[in-house]
């Protein structure tokens, strides 16, 4: 963490202390009712999230202690008895095609104008939570929600403007996890989604019931959850934003993430917390990967396949999205798909074309077991997917109603937890190292998602490079090696690091490799790599090395 002077300073209520850079522009946004909004939400809700991160530990520890996750014996009767959700509000029953990206002002017009039903726009994955990017992010969702964002391109003499029709917006905070460390409530930092959630609902919910969700909304997508007790929170911050702003109980809907190995077996239990608010669920495959990995870091009979190989041709992928089906369609809300990693490749249509269809057959595979609407990485794959799904949906809004997947009732732990099969190679360990050292070091300088070897790369899928090392590592995995087979020791692996960063070097040139982070973000990598105990997340420790508080009146730093 580092320090500096600015000159003007934000009108914070008691209690509460703005540490990150002033800006008259997030002045607007940092109000002195707005942040009292935020303090009220984290006064009120602090203990039952430090109880639900708390829990989350109590399990990690039995998991470790050789327990699986499983179906919960006490909460049977919310799986076995017969109740659905609020019915699904019309502006967002059909959500064929949804785009995803970081809330940075050009991509947040692109993505809204890019012809897909509903934008995503992400404070999370695909987000590198420093100040500039998470304040700018609300301005620009602020004046897209008002429909007066625009957006000047000078050296390509362009400028960016609404259509007449756009997507319809939802928003992803941070997960519960991450703290935001610009701004203290009574001395703590605040909880990351609430400052997210706090200051989009409270400069937006009207203008947005107005403008864009005929009387309902506004709409939400909520990350990596592990508990239906954290759905509980998020459906009382809810409850409790709803009236403070004086609108119907149930306008509020949010889509859950199922994306981590304990949810799978809560799909029902998370649904019936947010049964007036829900959505839906969405397949987050990257982080669920990632989430396997982590939860059965003990379970040395776990060890992945290459990242390459764990797609959701594996049977505990399949089985994942098809529960995630059935329990939608049975609780009369929407089951999304999730996001194929590969996005338009420039100058090469061999490639490209190969890109596409392994995007096409992907959402195949989701419209044909199910699912009524997808993910996409980039707005050059709307028409594709589009194409898919309108065929799939044959004119329906949606599959809810139409598909039930009664066959997937009988899904059981043993399903869930099925270790995916595939070889586990030196070059996986490379592409992993090479990936997530160059990822690292986008963060850290300000883009959470990025290009890198033709595919898509967030938090999540980067996650995946990580926890991979460190159980192979951990576990001094066998690896495919040309035919020969190496134990991963440590030494070879500080080799494959040295080769790697030297490939970079090479890849990136030698001038941008020397003004980015790429050494700072190699010795965080190979730290969380080499790590006796694994790190519960990448961006954690990485975190402290973007917040930059300044001083303001009245504080002392
Ligand atoms: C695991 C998960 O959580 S998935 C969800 C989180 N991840 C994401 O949302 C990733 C979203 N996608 C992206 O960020 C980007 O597509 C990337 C980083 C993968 C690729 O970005 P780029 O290399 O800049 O793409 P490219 O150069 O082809 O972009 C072409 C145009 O499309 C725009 N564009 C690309 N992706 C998006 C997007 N997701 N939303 C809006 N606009 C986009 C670019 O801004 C650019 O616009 P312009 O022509 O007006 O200048
Ligand atoms: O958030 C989505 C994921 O796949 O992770
Ligand atoms: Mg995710």
């Amino acid at each position: 963490m580092t320090t500096s002077k600015l000159a003007g300073y934000y009108d914070a209520p008691e209690g509460v202390d703005v540490r990150g850079r002033y800006d008259e522009e997030f002045a607007k946004i940092l109000t002195r009712d707005a942040l009292e909004f935020v303090a009220r939400l984290q006064r009120q809700f602090r203990r039952q999230i430090r109880h639900a991160m708390e829990s989350r530990r109590e399990a990690q520890r039995r998991y470790d202690a050789g327990g699986l996750p499983g179906f919960d014996p006490a909460t049977r009767f919310i799986r076995e008895s017969d109740w659905v959700c609020a019915p699904v509000p019309p502006p967002i029953a059909n959500r064929m095609v949804e785009i995803t990206g970081p809330v940075e002002r050009k991509m947040v017009i692109n993505a809204l104008n890019s012809g897909a039903k509903v934008f995503m726009a992400d404070f999370e994955d695909a987000l590198s939570p420093n100040w500039e990017n998470l304040m700018k992010g609300q301005v620009n969702l602020r004046d897209a929600v008002n429909g007066t964002i625009s957006f000047e391109d000078r050296e390509r003499k362009r400028v960016y403007k609404l259509n007449e029709t756009t997507a319809k917006l939802f928003v992803r905070p941070r997960g519960w996890h991450l703290k935001e460390g610009h701004i203290l409530i009574d001395g703590e930092p605040a909880v990351g989604c609430l400052v997210d959630f706090g200051l989009f609902f409270f400069h937006n919910c009207a203008a947005y019931r107005a403008n864009q969700g005929q009387g309902f909304g506004p709409f939400f997508y909520l990350p990596k959850m592990e508990h239906s007790r954290e759905a509980r929170i998020w459906n009382n911050v809810f409850n409790r934003a709803e009236e403070s702003a004086s609108i119907p109980a149930g306008s509020i809907r949010a889509t859950v993430l199922i994306e981590t190995l304990p949810a799978a077996f809560q799909m029902n239990e998370i649904l019936y917390e947010l049964r007036s608010h829900s959505a839906g669920l969405n397949c987050g495959r990257w982080d669920y990967i990632f989430s396997y990995v982590k939860t059965l870091r003990a379970h040395p009979d776990r060890l992945l396949p290459d990242r390459v190989s764990v797609g959701m041709w594996q049977s505990m992928m399949r089985s994942y999205s098809h529960l995630l089906i059935f329990t939608c369609h049975r609780r009369g809300v929407h089951a999304l798909g999730g996001m194929a990693a590969q996005i338009p490749i420039r100058g090469d249509p061999a490639a490209h074309a190969k890109a596409i269809e392994a995007v096409r057959s992907d959402k195949l595979r989701e419209v044909r077991a199910g699912h009524d609407g997808t993910w996409a990485a980039h707005p050059g794959l709307i028409g594709e997917i589009g194409t898919v799904f309108e065929e799939g949906l044959a004119g329906r809004e949606n599959l809810i109603g139409v598909v039930r997947r009664e066959d997937a009732a009988g899904i059981c732990e043993e399903d869930l937890l099925e270790r995916p099969r595939g070889r586990r190679t030196i070059e996986g360990l490379r592409l992993n190292t090479r990936v997530g050292i160059q990822y690292m070091a986008a963060w850290l300088t300000g883009t959470g998602s990025v290009p890198l070897y033709n595919l898509m790369e967030d938090a999540a899928t980067a996650e995946i490079s990580r926890v991979q090392n460190w159980q192979w590592i951990r576990y001094k995995a066998l690896l495919d090696a040309e035919g020969v087979e190496l134990a991963l020791m440590p030494e070879l692996f500080a080799r494959v690091v040295e080769e790697e960063m030297g490939r970079i070097e090479r890849e990136v040139g030698m001038e941008k490799f020397r003004r980015g982070m790429f050494k700072e973000a190699c010795s965080i990598f190979v730290r969380q790599c080499m790590a006796a105990e694994l790190d519960d997340f990448l961006t954690l420790d990485a975190y402290n090395q973007i917040v930059i508080h300044h001083s303001s009146a009245g504080s002392s730093l």
